[in-house]
């Protein structure tokens, strides 16, 4: 039997002596006075057993993993008529590329990327207001989790608000293409909300078991609907390091600019780690060389 919590040990060790960690995010002034030294990782096997290692139970921002519990909803709520506003295509750009949303006339590539995630925020918003799509989301997070205790952090929330021009744009630009229902300053307000949520490695990959589809854990959606989402996590959850992480990883994640990510191993396990430094795709650097090492030594990859 495949020992995780000797596993986990190796890799905190490993990681440990990384001299080069990456950059924190700081294009959000809150994240980037995240310490970047941290690390911690969380392993849910379809025994239900959990395991974790480091800073597992120190809270960070999940930022575009909440894309995840967004696209979940979105799904349940719109069904396939999602699509119609948004493509299933890896981008190949960065998460916040202007430049192919001009391109392809509004319809962002896929739901990760911003402009998508934006999109997908707006169609389950549907003229509602901000608190009670926000109170959807947590209602969804904390029962996949199984954990009350998850809140969204304001001031983060706040930080990127002062700051997020980019994002501003993309939802101004979607609106001029048709592709936005509700005021830029409406959807935006939670997206940032919706990307502040708190969450700790032991939580997220808690939250991350329905996608496991195992028997016995959580059942937040329909099969088809978890194979769907773990397809859209492989080709578009790491950005335009979404090949990379599926060649060295070989499972589906989604990447944080806070530094987490989470990662799906089928009928296996759900794992949530998170080191606050990024990779030059804004994903998090040893986060991947984590997962990348767990990978190796238990064999998990959905390419056999
Ligand atoms: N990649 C990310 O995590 C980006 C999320 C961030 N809130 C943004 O919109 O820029």
């Amino acid at each position: 039997m495949t020992d995780i919590a000797a596993i986990l040990r190796e890799i905190h060790e490993t990681v440990g002596r990384s001299a080069d960690r990456g950059r924190v995010a700081d294009y959000i002034p809150e994240l980037a006075e995240v310490d970047p030294g941290r690390f911690g990782m969380s392993v849910v096997l379809a025994d239900g057993s959990e395991h974790s290692v480091g800073d597992a139970a120190v809270p960070f921002s999940i930022q575009s993993v909440s894309k995840v519990f967004a696209l979940a909803l979105a799904l349940g709520r719109l069904g396939d008529r999602l699509w119609s506003r948004v493509g299933r295509e890896p981008s190949g750009l960065a998460f916040n590329s202007i430049l192919q949303l001009e391109h392809e006339r509004g319809i962002p590539r896929n739901p990760f990327i911003n402009a998508g995630a934006i999109v997908v925020t707006d169609a389950v918003l549907a003229g509602h207001a901000p608190r009670e799509y926000l109170g959807e989301l947590l209602r969804f997070i904390r029962a996949a989790a199984e954990d009350d205790g998850i809140h969204i952090d304001d001031s983060v929330a706040r930080s990127e608000t002062e700051t997020g021009h980019r994002n501003f744009a993309l939802a101004h630009f979607l609106r001029a293409h048709g592709n936005l229902e509700n005021p830029p300053e409406l959807t935006l307000g939670a997206y940032f909300h919706q990307c502040a949520v708190e969450m700790t490695c032991t939580q997220l990959a808690r939250a991350g078991r329905f996608l496991m589809a195992a028997p016995g854990m959580p059942r937040m959606v329909s099969a088809d609907r978890v194979r769907r989402i773990n397809a859209l996590m492989m080709t578009c959850g790491h950005y335009d390091g979404s090949g990379d992480f599926a060649y060295r990883v070989g499972l589906p994640g989604k990447s944080g600019v806070g530094g987490g990510i989470l990662v799906i191993a089928p009928g296996r396990a759900a794992i949530a780690v998170w080191s606050p430094g990024l990779n030059a795709q804004g994903n998090s650097k040893l986060g991947t060389e984590a997962v990348e090492l767990l990978a190796r030594r238990t064999g998990w990859s959905v390419f056999g």
